[in-house]
């Protein structure tokens, strides 16, 4: 055990800088538990806002970081300025740190700092890893498909020229209505209209997926995906999806990129357990779980950011009860409006609902899914939900509510076949068929058993000896010659 001890500490240290948002954290410390089983020593440098809690990774060292955000930029809720501050706050504070911790090693004779791995969106760290003089890697948490229909929409209004991604024809054709549909995309956005039109190119994708965000300008949006995706001193990009999953992609960024990609997902998958919850977590869930039949319930949960408007609340919940399938409902404090909650209870659904539902603030949610009851999920497809289900052969109902989510949806509902989107505002009627077509119908059974068998594919990729295992091999080499 001392000797374990001992060889570890003589490993170089990796220094991991996530995104201070659960749909990120919980990406970032499952690769730490990932490279720290092979050796390496792991320091988080984390904000101060929405700190991990370092009590659930005792083998990990935490610095936190000044981020100097204000508490109305917390409660706001657009994203986007709110990471574009924490990326100009943090590159002082985080060069002190990193200054600190090198001449700390010095003297105390602590492993050396490897390379610093950051969340795509902490896009500070790449300069400071360049002055500094160390390396770095940047983890992406979205799926190479997001990537490529950012990247398309970047290109496209940067020079008005489409690239070759997969195999479009008459490209040339294309292009110009191309320009011509993303321009009035953005138009048609902000007036909540949608284009049911494919996207030449990117298929499955309609122009309504696009990964646009709808707060904010069309403006701020670009400097944004511009930010994330502009070239970079970065020696690779590690990321949190398969070839089972998305080769085609893949290879198509592999061919653009300078740098090697390593797709070791899905990082839950590979990662010794362990939660990274924000939250607490209420196992009473998991009793009231065992006392429902084999794949009859429907887990609803719509991740750690996005919420449900007044309208759709009433819907959701009376199409839930209305469907008579037994729910388990993460209602997550703040993500619907109280009211309106209210107005639910007075109306008597709880009462309509009885033992059939189960309602919790937030849910082990690895553990709901891996449960024999669960034979559905109804989720906003964050891409940590959409590769959780996934894994655990769980049919979806995707309702995507922002930016990439739209893009994991259609791939669930048109490529792996294995869920059904609610389009465009739900109802009530809509809610309760699309809940009786994945949980009691035959097209449902089928999509459950196609989830079960891309379950069987991904444990066979993690296995010694296939392409995820193989990337991530791949990877540790690289960190150990830098
Ligand atoms: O009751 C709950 C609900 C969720 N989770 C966990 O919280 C994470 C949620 O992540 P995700 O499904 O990706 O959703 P978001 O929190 O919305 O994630 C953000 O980050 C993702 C990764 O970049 C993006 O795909 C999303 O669009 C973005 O909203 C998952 O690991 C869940 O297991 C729980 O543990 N308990």
């Amino acid at each position: 055990m001392e000797m374990e001890k001992e060889h570890r500490s003589s490993h170089p240290r990796l220094v991991l800088v996530p995104l201070p948002f659960q749909g990120h954290i919980n990406p970032m410390l499952q690769l730490g538990s990932i490279l720290h089983s092979k050796g390496f020593s792991i320091t988080v440098l984390h904000t101060a806002f929405n700190s991990p809690i370092p009590s659930n990774y005792p083998e990990f060292g935490f610095v936190s970081i000044p981020d100097n955000l204000s508490e109305q930029l917390i409660s706001a809720e657009d994203l986007l300025p709110f990471i574009s501050l924490l990326n100009l706050n943090c590159g002082v504070p985080f060069q002190e740190c990193l200054a600190k911790m090198v001449q700390k090693q010095e003297v105390e004779n602590e492993p050396s700092i490897a390379c610093i791995i950051y969340d795509e969106y902490m896009y500070f760290c790449d300069a400071v890893a360049k002055y500094v003089k160390l390396p770095s890697i940047v983890l992406r948490t979205t799926s190479a498909s997001t990537y490529l229909s950012r990247n398309a929409i970047l290109q496209l209004k940067a020079e008005g020229v489409l690239t070759s991604q997969g195999p479009s024809t008459n490209i040339e054709g294309a292009v110009a209505s191309l320009i011509s549909a993303l321009e009035s995309l953005f138009n048609i956005f902000y007036l909540g209209s949608t284009s049911q039109d494919l996207v030449p190119g990117l298929h499955p994708l309609r122009f309504k997926d696009l990964p646009v965000s709808k707060i904010g300008t069309p403006e701020i949006f670009l400097q944004f995906i511009t930010n994330i995706y502009k070239t970079r001193t970065s020696s690779a990009i590690i990321w949190n999806t398969n070839d089972v999953l998305e080769q085609p992609s893949l290879q198509e960024i592999q061919k653009q990129c300078q740098v090697g990609i390593f797709p070791v997902g899905p990082l839950h998958e590979v990662a010794p357990a362990s939660s990274s919850s924000l939250i607490k977590e209420d196992n009473s869930c998991i009793t009231w779980l065992e006392k429902q039949k084999q794949n009859t319930v429907l887990y609803v949960s719509l991740g750690s950011v996005a919420s449900v408007d007044k309208k759709e609340l009433g819907e959701m919940a009376w199409g839930l009860a209305n469907s008579k399938q037994p729910f388990l409902w993460v209602i997550r404090p703040g993500s619907v409006d109280d009211q309106e909650w209210k107005k639910l209870l007075t109306e008597g659904f709880v009462e309509a609902v009885g033992e059939n539902g189960c309602i919790v603030k937030w849910a082990p949610q690895k553990e709901v899914l891996a449960h024999g009851a669960v034979g559905g999920f109804w989720t906003h497809c964050g891409w940590n939900s959409t590769l959780e289900s996934i894994s655990e052969g769980v049919p979806m109902i995707c309702k995507p509510c922002f930016g990439d989510q739209r893009v994991n949806a259609r791939h669930v509902s048109q490529v792996w076949r294995i869920g059904i989107q609610l389009e465009n505002m739900c109802e009530r009627g809509e809610v309760e068929r699309g809940i009786k077509r994945l949980m009691v119908d035959k097209e449902g059974k089928e999509m459950r058993q196609r989830a079960k068998n891309l379950k069987e594919r991904i444990q066979l990729d993690i296995r010694e000896g296939d392409s995820s295992y193989n990337s991530l091999n791949k990877l540790i080499e690289l960190i150990m010659s830098f």
